[in-house]
């Protein structure tokens, strides 16, 4: 994990190779959904584990069969939450709770309009209790504009006031983390990789692409859903 020198409290793991190759493998356009999905749940389990090196654990004295000695036990690791934004950071919470397993989940579903606006649409937010020694992992793969993550967790912040509040994702935009950074400075970011640029469209530069399409299939036009209907 490697702190990113052009902002306070951004890193990112570009120093293991391995979680390079799973990157190079989502980024990759011959790369289909199933593997796709299979990769950001990997991803999210090696970065949950580096994760859990910024984190408090207790020390504990113990007895094995033979004699006593000291261990370490989870202190931080039991006072997780995990906030999911729909759609494509699901599979990224499924792996990160493989290391984080005692995580209380909420769910917000967010989506971002079109270019030069980008507005975001926020329709649900289901999230359990927030308390004191709370670390709080929003997690989203993708920070573009970084307008879907300013909102989300300019939401949570009004439930409380948790010990942290971190991003965990895959790739990041600068512009993404510079709005980020300037409006939410105490906040965290870990990503896998912080790539060149943004196109004007949105899109990350050399990025993956639309992670949520990639994942799950590009959705259906809304507009086809009432005609659908008429079918039934
Ligand atoms: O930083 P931003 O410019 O806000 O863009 C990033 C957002 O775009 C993607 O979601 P999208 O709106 O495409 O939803 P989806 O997961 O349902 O495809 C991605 O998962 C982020 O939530
Ligand atoms: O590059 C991008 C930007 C936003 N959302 C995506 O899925 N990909
Ligand atoms: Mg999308």
């Amino acid at each position: 994990m490697i702190e990113d020198k052009r902002w306070e409290g951004v890193y990112s793991f570009e120093d293991s190779p391995y979680l390079m190759e799973i990157l190079t493998e989502l980024r990759s356009k011959e790369t289909e959904n199933v593997r796709f999905r299979k990769d950001l749940v990997k991803l999210g389990r090696y970065m949950g584990y580096e994760f859990t090196k910024t984190m408090d654990f207790k020390k504990v004295k113990i007895e094995t069969p033979l004699e006593s000695t000291e261990g370490v036990a989870s202190g931080d690791r039991d006072h997780v939450y995990i906030i999911t934004v729909l759609r494509v950071a699901i599979p990224l919470m499924e792996g990160l709770i493989k290391t984080l397993e005692h995580s209380r989940v909420g769910i917000v579903s967010a989506s971002r309009g079109k270019a030069p606006d980008f507005n975001i649409e926020m329709s649900y937010i289901k999230v359990p209790h927030m308390r004191e020694e709370d670390t709080v992992i929003v997690c989203d793969p993708m920070i573009a504009t970084g307008s879907t993550l300013l909102k989300t967790v300019s939401e949570i912040k009004k439930c409380g006031s948790p010990k942290r509040i971190v991003i965990i994702g895959i790739l990041a935009a600068p512009e993404g983390i510079t709005a980020l950074k300037e409006e939410l400075p105490d906040v965290e970011i870990y990503v896998t990789k912080i790539d060149r640029e943004l196109n004007d469209k949105g899109y990350i530069l050399p990025g993956l692409g639309d992670a949520g399409d990639r994942a799950f299939g590009e959705p259906l036009n809304i507009s086809m859903l009432p005609l659908m209907h008429n079918l039934e």
